[in-house]
């Protein structure tokens, strides 16, 4: 007897080199990475600050996701290890023509005029490097003001709001995994 199905297994997500870098000071953005990384069927992840450049040159897809803590800051927006790595490391890595997708953790009660604007630059600076951005999603569902991670009425990726909506998140993830999907990110 030959199993022909052997060697047709589905593809893993590390063989089709997709990785989650997120940064988290109170662990929200950790958490909803998670929640990415559950719909996408254990997609890896890991604190931006403990990446290496040669993983991230070495893989075809990146979705990459910022909390927001330096309110109305034009760079380093984020207030994590973000923000050394996006001046610093980014611009000597060699990303063009990779796939990103991009999230943003952020609080449209209290933060409205500045709603994850955080991701709005991690989207503007791998735009830069000459990546490919999938993933935009409605401002539909959500009462924010103005927002940097907006372009052209839409969000340049998937926000989530842990501080109102955190009932939200985990649907959010999934509809966004399958979004993608449909987009051929992978
Ligand atoms: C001092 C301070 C500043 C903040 N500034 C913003 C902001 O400008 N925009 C925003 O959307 N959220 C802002 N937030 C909300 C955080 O981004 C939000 O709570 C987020 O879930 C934190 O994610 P983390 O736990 O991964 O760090 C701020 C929160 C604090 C306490």
């Amino acid at each position: 007897f030959v199993n022909t199905h052997r060697y047709t297994a589905s593809t893993t997500a590390l063989e089709a080199g997709v990785k989650i870098y997120y940064s988290s000071s109170t662990g929200n953005t950790e958490q909803v990475a998670e929640y990415i990384s559950k719909a996408g069927g254990d997609l890896p992840m890991d604190d931006i600050g403990d990446a290496t450049n040669e993983e991230v040159e070495g893989l075809d897809c990146l979705i990459v996701g910022a909390p927001t803590w330096h309110t109305g800051a034009d760079e380093q927006r984020s207030g994590t290890s973000w923000d050394d790595w996006l001046y610093t490391t980014l611009p000597n890595l060699k990303v063009e023509g990779k796939k990103v997708a991009v999230f943003g953790v952020g609080d449209q009660q209290s933060y409205g005029d500045n709603f994850c604007d955080a991701a709005g630059e991690l989207y503007d600076l791998f735009s830069a490097k000459g990546c490919k951005v999938f993933g935009m999603t409605s401002t539909e569902g959500y009462d924010h003001t103005e927002s940097k991670a907006e372009v052209d009425g839409k969000f340049v990726g998937l926000m989530f709001d842990e501080d109102n909506q955190y009932e939200l998140s985990e649907e959010r993830a999934k509809a966004w995994i399958g979004q993608l999907k449909s987009e051929g990110f992978f």
